[in-house]
């Protein structure tokens, strides 16, 4: 039977036999007026004000509107641009040219993932700059010394956003092309010399996966990084990472400015997570999903293939599911997803290991695909910190594994657990074609979007098209899975799980 968001619930528990009455979870309509008030909250709208939506729209575009050069040096020169390609002139992009952020237009409140500005879900264009080459640039080549940074974790992609960077830095005419060597903590250590980079050494480096610059997490202050950058003659930097380093970029953009530096700094969201507000995928996200199959298929051969056979694997997501979600979509192998965002009972009449014990007896074997993430409230709080100040989490991967063999121990049922951790695997491959794609395009717009004068901007893929955002608007907080989106419940009918509280 279908829910009701007006009613309590009535349905069927996949425990045999059980026809159990339950308030939902996520009481659709109480979450969604929550996201309506909140929506209007965040943007102090007066909705009795009846020029409301054009303030809204008004303020929308003021919020995401692109830093210029010329805002802080009105003066600064624009030339005619140099990208030229050998075939054909390229066509330009008008700096008035938008994308629309939000593409459906729902009729209610009620319609599944419907965010709301007002009850009445009024429809409201939100644009934002469309990414690519423009016709007048403010830099000139020969003046430029670029240089790339990629921090935080590895993320398949990293090299194929660099050597785009690369050649189409070359394309305009710039010589001058550095790597900083492991993340921010290149601009400090002075035993890590910048590596000089240009199309001939980039040419290849796509054909595998990590970065060939290297990664780190921690590293100096952004007084130190700007300072460096000053000494080194940096004028255009492109810094890979996620929402650590995007805050570190932002941070270099305003100390650069404050200094009266004219320099162009450009983000490429990079994180396997997922978790960059705004856009369709981040790169490295496909591939780490396509990847993950891998691992869940194995996990169910294993199970399929054993005698109460339970298969568990993990995977990463620090605080958002959706490689999770999207591998155990991909896979259709996985009878249970876990996710940081859907809290979940191991114990208990609901809980997932009585679940288990009914796959055990239904189907004979079962399929756990969870997020690092989740039941984090299962596990010691350490709250040890990486170097970047990330939570250091607990391994709820084999905290699953062990509980299940203590439970089926328990209740006297044979079960043979097998347990598979393959994160740092999926972290580590290059990346697949529709990720190859997607760095192209990205580390091409990077270079675009630093030539045409715009700093404190990165790049995104948004509803297909590509984009250029303010950076505090894509890091305001780590995007995450919306239980109440199409997605999970396509996730949840794929898997068949029940409410796990
Ligand atoms: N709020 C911040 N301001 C400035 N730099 C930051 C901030 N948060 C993280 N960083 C720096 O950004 C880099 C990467 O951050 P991290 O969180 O490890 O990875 P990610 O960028 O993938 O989220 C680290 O060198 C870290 O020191
Ligand atoms: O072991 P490390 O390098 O700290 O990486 C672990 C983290 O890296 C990630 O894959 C991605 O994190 P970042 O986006 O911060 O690089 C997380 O899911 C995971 O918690
Ligand atoms: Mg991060």
């Amino acid at each position: 039977m279908c829910i009701s968001p007006k009613n309590p619930v009535l349905f069927r528990s996949a425990l045999p036999g059980s026809l159990i009455l339950r308030k939902p979870r996520f009481p659709a309509n109480s979450v969604r007026f929550h996201r309506v008030a909140a929506a209007a909250r965040e943007t102090a709208i007066d909705l009795s004000n009846p020029e409301w939506k054009l303030k809204f729209e008004r303020d929308f575009e003021e919020k995401f509107n692109i830093p210029h050069i010329t805002d802080a040096f009105p003066d600064a020169e624009a030339i005619p641009s140099t990208f030229c390609l050998k075939m054909r002139s390229p066509s330009y992009i008008n700096n008035k040219d938008r994308v629309l952020l939000k593409v459906i237009n729902y009729s209610s409140p009620d319609s599944a993932g419907a965010v709301c500005i007002d009850p009445g879900c009024t429809w409201i264009e939100q644009w934002v700059h469309r990414a690519g080459p423009r016709e007048k640039i403010y830099f000139r080549p020969e003046d430029v010394k670029a240089a790339i940074v990629t921090c935080g974790g590895l993320c398949p992609g990293l090299n194929d956003v660099i050597r785009h960077i690369v050649i189409t830095l070359e394309i305009y005419g710039v010589k001058n092309i550095v790597g900083i060597p492991f993340g921010y903590r290149g601009f400090s250590d002075k035993n890590l010399p910048e590596i000089p980079l240009s199309r001939k050494v980039v040419q290849n480096i796509h054909l595998s996966g990590g970065s060939l610059l290297g990664v780190s997490r921690g590293g100096p202050t952004v007084t130190e990084i700007v300072d460096s950058m000053e000494e080194r003659g940096i004028n255009m930097i492109f810094v890979l990472g996620g929402n650590g380093t995007h805050a570190g970029a932002n941070a270099i953009h305003n100390e650069c400015l404050k200094r009266r530096m004219k320099v162009a700094v450009v983000g490429v969201p990079k994180t396997i997570d997922n978790d960059i507000l705004h856009m369709d995928k981040t790169f490295g996200f496909d591939t780490a999903v396509e990847e993950a199959q891998r691992a869940i298929n194995s996990a169910y051969i294993e199970a399929h293939s054993a005698y109460h056979g339970i298969g568990i694997v993990k995977l990463m997501g620090r605080s958002s599911g959706f490689i999770a979600m999207q591998a155990s979509l991909a896979s259709g192998q996985v009878d249970i997803c876990l996710i940081p965002e859907v809290p979940f009972n191991l114990h208990g009449p609901d809980g997932v290991l009585k679940h288990l014990n009914y796959l055990i007896e239904t189907k004979g074997s079962a399929v756990v695909c969870v997020a690092e993430g989740a039941g984090q409230s299962f596990l010691e709080n350490t709250n040890a910190k990486d170097a970047s100040g990330n939570k250091v989490l607990g391994d709820i991967g084999v905290h699953i594994q062990q509980e299940t063999k203590k439970y089926f121990k328990e209740i006297g049922v044979s079960a043979d657990v097998k347990y598979i951790d393959p994160t740092y695997m999926i972290r580590a491959v290059r990346a697949n074609a529709s990720d190859g794609i997607l760095c192209t395009v990205l580390g091409q717009n990077a270079v675009h979007g630093a030539f045409a004068g715009y700093s404190g901007i990165t790049v995104g893929i948004i509803n297909n098209h590509y984009a250029y955002l303010p950076i505090p608007e894509v890091i305001a907080y780590d995007k995450s899975v919306d239980p109440n989106s199409r997605m999970w419940h396509r996730c949840l009918t794929s898997t068949g799980q029940p409410d796990f509280i």
